[in-house]
Parts: C-alpha cells; sequence; structure tokens
C-alpha cells in the first residue's frame, strides 16, 4: 500500500523521510507549489526542517490528486487547520484510511483530530499517529516509539505495519479518544510547565505542575470516555514527559517565554495555545475541574497574568491527592 504525506511542515516531513529510508515510494504534499518544487529540487526542506536530506524514493508534490492517489494517507496541518484542509479535500480523501499526524482540539468545534476527520469524512477510516517524538529525531533516524490508534483493530494492525520503521516503534490501541486527548491535553501542561520555570519558580514548581497537569488531563479524558490506561501510555504520560521537559518543545519555549515576559514568535506553531482555549470550554460544558487548563486560558485570553494565575494555582483549598 503506497504512503502520502499531506502537509509539508517539519512533522509531516519528518515522517516522509522516516517511511521513505527504507526505499519504499513516499509522496509529501506541499500546499504551496514553489516551496514543493525548492524541496523536490534541493532534497530537503529548508523552509520547515533544514538539514536533513531526502532519501531517493522521496517525492514531492503540490498536486493534491497525485498525492491523494496513494492508498493511505497521513495528514500532518496543524489541528486549527485540519477541518478546513479536509473540508476542502473531502471528495479525494473519502474511502482512504486518514492517519491525523497533529495534537490538539478544534477551538470552533472542540473536536480532536479522529472525531474531525470521522464528521467531515464519514466513508473513511480515521487514525491517529500521536506520542513523544521530535520531528529533529525522528528525521535524524533516532529512535521513537509513538501510539497509533484507530477504532477499527484490523486496519489498526495494518498501519501498524505499514508506518512502523527502524526508528519508528508503533503500539496500537483502538482508545481513539484517549490517544487524541493525550496529545492535545499535554501541550497545555507543557505550557504552564515552561511559564512556572520562566517566571523562576523552580523545577519542583514544574515537577508539580506536572503530576497535577497529568491529573486534570486523565479527569477530562475519563469522563469523555477514553482508558486511563491509554492516558498513561506514550500518546499521554510519554508526551507530557518529553514536552515538558524540554526546550526543543515549541509550547514549552512558549510557556517560558510567557514566564519571563518576552516575546514569541507568532508564526511558530503553538498548538497548546488555541488548544487550551478548546479545553477549557469543554471542562465548563463537561463540569470538569482543570485548574491548570483554565489559568492558562485565562493568561492568553489577557484576563490575568502569569504571575496573578500561579499565586491563584497556590491558594486553591487544600484537598486529598
Ligand atoms: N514538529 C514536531 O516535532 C511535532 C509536531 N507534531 C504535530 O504535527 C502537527 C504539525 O506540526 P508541525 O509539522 O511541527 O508544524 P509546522 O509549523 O512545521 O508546519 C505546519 C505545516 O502545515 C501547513 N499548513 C498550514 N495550514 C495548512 C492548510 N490549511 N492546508 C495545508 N497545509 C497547511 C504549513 O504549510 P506552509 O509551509 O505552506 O505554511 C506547514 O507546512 C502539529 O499538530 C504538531 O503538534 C507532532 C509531533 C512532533
Ligand atoms: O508534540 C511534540 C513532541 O511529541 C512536539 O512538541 P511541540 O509542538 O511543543 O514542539
Amino acid at each position: 500500500m503506497s504512503i502520502s504525506v499531506l502537509g509539508a511542515g517539519a512533522f509531516g516531513t519528518a515522517l516522509a523521510i522516516s517511511l521513505a529510508r527504507s526505499g519504499q515510494p513516499v509522496i509529501l504534499w506541499a500546499r504551496d507549489a514553489d516551496h514543493a518544487k525548492m524541496m523536490q529540487a534541493d532534497r530537503e526542506n529548508a523552509k520547515r526542517l533544514s538539514g536533513h536530506r531526502f532519501p531517493d524514493s522521496l517525492t514531492v508534490t503540490a498536486d493534491i490528486e497525485i498525492a491523494t492517489q496513494a492508498e493511505i494517507l497521513l495528514l500532518a496541518t496543524p489541528m486549527q487547520q485540519l477541518a478546513r484542509f479536509t473540508t476542502e479535500h473531502a471528495d479525494l480523501l473519502a474511502n482512504h484510511p486518514l492517519v491525523a499526524c497533529c495534537k490538539g482540539v478544534d477551538l470552533q468545534t472542540g473536536l480532536g483530530p479522529v472525531a474531525t476527520l470521522a464528521q467531515i469524512c464519514p466513508t473513511a477510516t480515521p487514525a491517529i499517529l500521536t506520542g513523544p517524538s521530535f520531528a529533529n529525531d525522528i528525521a535524524r533516524g533516532l529512535p521513537t516509539a509513538l501510539t497509533l490508534a484507530c477504532a477499527d483493530d484490523t486496519i489498526g494492525a495494518m498501519l501498524q505495519t505499514r508506518l512502523s520503521t527502524e526508528n519508528l516503534r508503533l503500539y496500537r490501541t483502538t482508545d481513539t479518544t484517549g490517544a487524541e486527548l493525550g496529545g492535545a491535553l499535554k501541550n497545555v501542561v507543557a505550557i504552564a510547565c515552561g511559564a512556572a520555570m520562566g517566571a523562576g519558580l523552580g523545577e519542583s514548581a514544574r515537577a508539580a505542575v506536572m503530576t497535577r497537569g497529568y491529573a486534570e488531563m486523565q479527569r477530562l479524558a475519563q469522563d469523555m470516555g477514553a482508558k486511563a490506561q491509554t492516558l498513561s501510555g506514550l500518546s499521554g504520560f510519554g508526551d507530557l514527559t518529553l514536552t515538558c521537559t524540554s526546550e526543543q518543545s515549541r509550547n514549552y519555549s512558549y510557556g517560558l517565554a510567557l514566564g519571563q515576559g518576552k516575546p514569541f514568535d507568532p508564526n511558530i506553531t503553538v498548538e497548546g495555545a488555541k488548544t487550551a482555549l478548546a479545553v477549557s470550554n469543554l471542562a465548563k460544558n463537561r463540569n470538569v475541574e482543570m485548574p491548570i487548563t483554565e489559568v492558562i486560558a485565562a493568561v492568553l485570553t489577557e484576563k490575568t497574568t502569569i504571575q496573578k494565575a500561579m499565586e491563584a494555582l497556590l491558594s486553591r483549598p487544600l484537598k486529598k491527592e
């Protein structure tokens, strides 16, 4: 089964490189024709993931009709663009296994990537590839372990086999809700951890934010029918650990800048920012307590400051763990 990656950002490019290293043909689709032409000629994605040479079996195109001729389609746009992209190309995406490679919750609909694909493309089989992995690490060929979630376990098993490579080890689950929530919610906690570090509160405070953040991730996920076990796996706890402790993470770095009162490049993809607002709405509607997400959403909408937000978290009533 042939594979195309739709979206030539850092992650889509890294996945395409890793998949093509085995010599199998892989297509990488970019929305911009000049960008596609440049990548095809230079054999690298200088704009989004420089320094990683494309294997010979990787072809780049800006022609969506060519790209969607592949059987397996990986969708690697940012979360807030997924619904628009899927709607625009719904006819071409129909009846394919569609593997979402983004992390977040759509601010307009409150849906995660799998639910978004299912709603817009009901004849497709939606899945998600998520877990702790920096694009740079994947492109360098460093070992990574990810979760492949698909409600249809037969197709999930096929995707697990086809998308595992020498440096991508995929674990499989049918709990798509748990997998997509883990990847979405950990980014919000990473912003909070960065903010705590940036504000000079120290590593002990970061560990507290991470742990209590994990508790609220579990609360929302279980309220939405996810399995606790999924959240404790690669897509939840695993990715939380990576993202809350590494300055390679854009969400964590964004939080650091917030905590330090410094500006952050608005062109950098920070999925946790819009997702914090979407999740804060979800939590309110479902009556689920998510204090860390609440304060991050309040900071991002300028209803409070980082200092006041941290004080608010520390002065909450004492309770049982
Ligand atoms: N980078 C990483 O290490 C990892 C990222 N992810 C996830 O992958 C997803 C994508 O992130 P990442 O690749 O890093 O992002 P980047 O910022 O590197 O790239 C985003 C890409 O999406 C494209 N794009 C934006 N809007 C549209 C649209 N409407 N239609 C088609 N293409 C569009 C952009 O095109 P253009 O270049 O033309 O602007 C760009 O190529 C995120 O959800 C992220 O959480 C997951 C694991 C690791
Ligand atoms: O999701 C990621 C690692 O698993 C990438 O994190 P950032 O989007 O914060 O860079």
